[in-house]
C-alpha cells in the first residue's frame, strides 16, 4: 500500500486548515448561535470581545488530528482507486479512472475520515462556541479550559458516547460530499488538461477550489444539523435526534436555517482546498 498519499494528505490538510480556521469559527457561530446578524457582525463581535485570538479558538486539536483525518481521506481515496482500477497515482493521467470509481473511492474515504474526525470535530465546535474573552484574573473562567479539559469534561458529564455526539450527521454529511469533492476535482482537471498530461498548477488551484465549493455547498444542510447536534447536551437536550433537529430548526427559524453558513463556507472552501490539492499534488510529484 503506497504510504506517500497518506503523508501528502496530512501535510496538505494542515496547510489548508490554518488558512481556513478563522472562517470556520465564524461559520460555526452563525450556525449555532442567534446573537449574530450576518458574517460581518459576527466577525466584528468576535474581534471586539475576544480579539484576533477568538478566531483561532479550537484550532489546536484539528492541527493535531489532521494528520489522521486528512491522511485517511486522501490515503483511503487513492488506495481504494488502486484496488478498483489497478492504477497508481502516477498512471492515472494516462489511464483515467471512471467517474463511478472516483465517486466510490471518494465516498469510502469520506466515510472513514468521518469516523476518525467525529470526537475531534465535536471538541473543535464546543471550543469555537465559547464566546468568553481570554481568561483575565478575577473574570469567570470559560466552561472548557482547553481541548483536553473539554474532552475530559464531555466524557465525565455526557459519558463516552457524548464524545460521538453528532457523529451520524457527520458521516451522512461526509460520505456523499467527498465523492462530489473528488469528482469535481478530477472532472475539472481533465477538462482543462490535454489528454495524458499532468495538470498545471493553475488548473490544480482552480479545480481544488471549486471541488471545495461544490462539496461544501452540498454539505451545508447536514453541516448545520451536525453542529447543532454537537452543541446539544451542553446544558439540556433540545433535540431527540437528527430528524427532530431538522424539523424543530426549520419550524422555529424557517427553511433558510439549513443554508446558514453557506456563503462563508464557500468563501473559506476555495482557498483552503486550492492550497490542499496543490500541496498534495506537489508532494506526490516530488516523491514520485
Ligand atoms: C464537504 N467536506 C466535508 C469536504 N470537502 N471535506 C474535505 C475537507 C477539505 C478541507 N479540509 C476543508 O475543510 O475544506
Amino acid at each position: 500500500m503506497p504510504v506517500e498519499e497518506f503523508v501528502a494528505g496530512w501535510i496538505s490538510g494542515a496547510l489548508g486548515l490554518v488558512l481556513g480556521h478563522p472562517f470556520d469559527t465564524v461559520k460555526v457561530r452563525l450556525q449555532t448561535q442567534t446573537m449574530y446578524h450576518g458574517i460581518i457582525d459576527c466577525m466584528v463581535k468576535i474581534y471586539r470581545h475576544e480579539s484576533l485570538l477568538g478566531f483561532f479558538k479550537g484550532m489546536s486539536f484539528p492541527i493535531a488530528s489532521i494528520a489522521v483525518v486528512n491522511s485517511v481521506l486522501f490515503g483511503v481515496y487513492s488506495n481504494t482507486l488502486l484496488m478498483l482500477t489497478a492504477t497508481s497515482h502516477q498512471d492515472r493521467r494516462a489511464q483515467p479512472p471512471s467517474y463511478v470509481h472516483i465517486f466510490m473511492a471518494g465516498c469510502t474515504g469520506g466515510f472513514l475520515q468521518a469516523c476518525c474526525l467525529a470526537p475531534f470535530d465535536l471538541i473543535k465546535v464546543r471550543l469555537q462556541n465559547q464566546t468568553e474573552p481570554r481568561a483575565k484574573p478575577g473574570s469567570p473562567p470559560p466552561r472548557y479550559r482547553g481541548p483536553v479539559h473539554c474532552a475530559a469534561s464531555i466524557f465525565r458529564e455526557e459519558g463516552p458516547r457524548g464524545l460521538f455526539r453528532g457523529a451520524w450527521a457527520l458521516m451522512l454529511r461526509d460520505t456523499p460530499t467527498l465523492g462530489i469533492y473528488f469528482i469535481t476535482y478530477e472532472g475539472l482537471c481533465r477538462q482543462c488538461t490535454p489528454g495524458g498530461q499532468t495538470p498545471s498548477s493553475a488548473t490544480v488551484l482552480v479545480a481544488g477550489g471549486f471541488a471545495g465549493i461544490a462539496s461544501w455547498a452540498t454539505a451545508t444542510p447536514l453541516d448545520v444539523v451536525k453542529s447543532r447536534m454537537q452543541m446539544d447536551g451542553l446544558r439540556r437536550r433540545a433535540y431527540q435526534g437528527m430528524l427532530d433537529c431538522i424539523v424543530s430548526s426549520v419550524r422555529q427559524e424557517g427553511p433558510g436555517v439549513l443554508f446558514r453558513g453557506l456563503t462563508i463556507n464557500s468563501a473559506r472552501a476555495f482557498p483552503v482546498n486550492a492550497v490542499t490539492f496543490l500541496s498534495y499534488e506537489y508532494l506526490l510529484r516530488f516523491w514520485g
